[in-house]
């Protein structure tokens, strides 16, 4: 595992958060991640005159980093919010992260000093994820191979 620039990656979710949408909540927030290739991609949350279509930051970069790099595995994301606390995502985010490595290293700053950090797999503990999808095949595969 390549060593996390965690200055970059601060950088560029405090830099994202300045492009957010967020005319509803006045709540920016941005988000960068780092991929197993080593690039960074950013994301700002999208806000919607429909409330529920919002799309929020950390989503955002995952959607992004897909689109522009192929991304399959992410190892580390930043996420800033603007608030006296460091702000965990929410639980949409949690799940889409999760798909993407669940070993993933998740910090979390705002404006002030605290700095949080832990791993998707804290943050969605007994989650479902491709895994699942797989041994689900292989149960089937091996029922259908025992009686045809
Ligand atoms: O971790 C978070 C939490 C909230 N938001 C967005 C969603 C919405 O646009 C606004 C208020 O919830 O902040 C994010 O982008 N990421
Ligand atoms: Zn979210």
């Amino acid at each position: 595992m390549q060593s996390i620039n965690w200055t970059e990656l601060e950088n560029a979710a405090r830099k994202a958060s300045t492009a957010a949408y967020a005319p509803y909540s006045n709540f920016q927030v941005g988000a960068a991640l780092l991929t197993s290739d080593g690039q960074i991609f950013a994301g700002c949350n999208v806000e919607n005159a429909s409330y529920p279509l919002g799309n929020c930051a950390e989503r955002t970069a995952v959607y992004a980093a897909r689109v522009q790099g192929g991304m399959t595995h992410i190892e580390a994301i930043c996420i800033y919010t603007p608030t006296e606390k460091a702000t965990s995502p929410c639980g949409a985010c949690r799940q889409v992260l999760n798909e993407f490595g669940p070993t993933m290293v998740v910090r979390m700053i705002c404006d002030s000093d605290e700095v949080l950090e832990t791993t998707i797999d804290h943050l969605l503990p007994f989650g479902f994820g491709p895994k699942n999808l797989q041994e689900a095949k292989e149960t089937r595969d091996a029922r259908a191979a025992v009686s045809p």
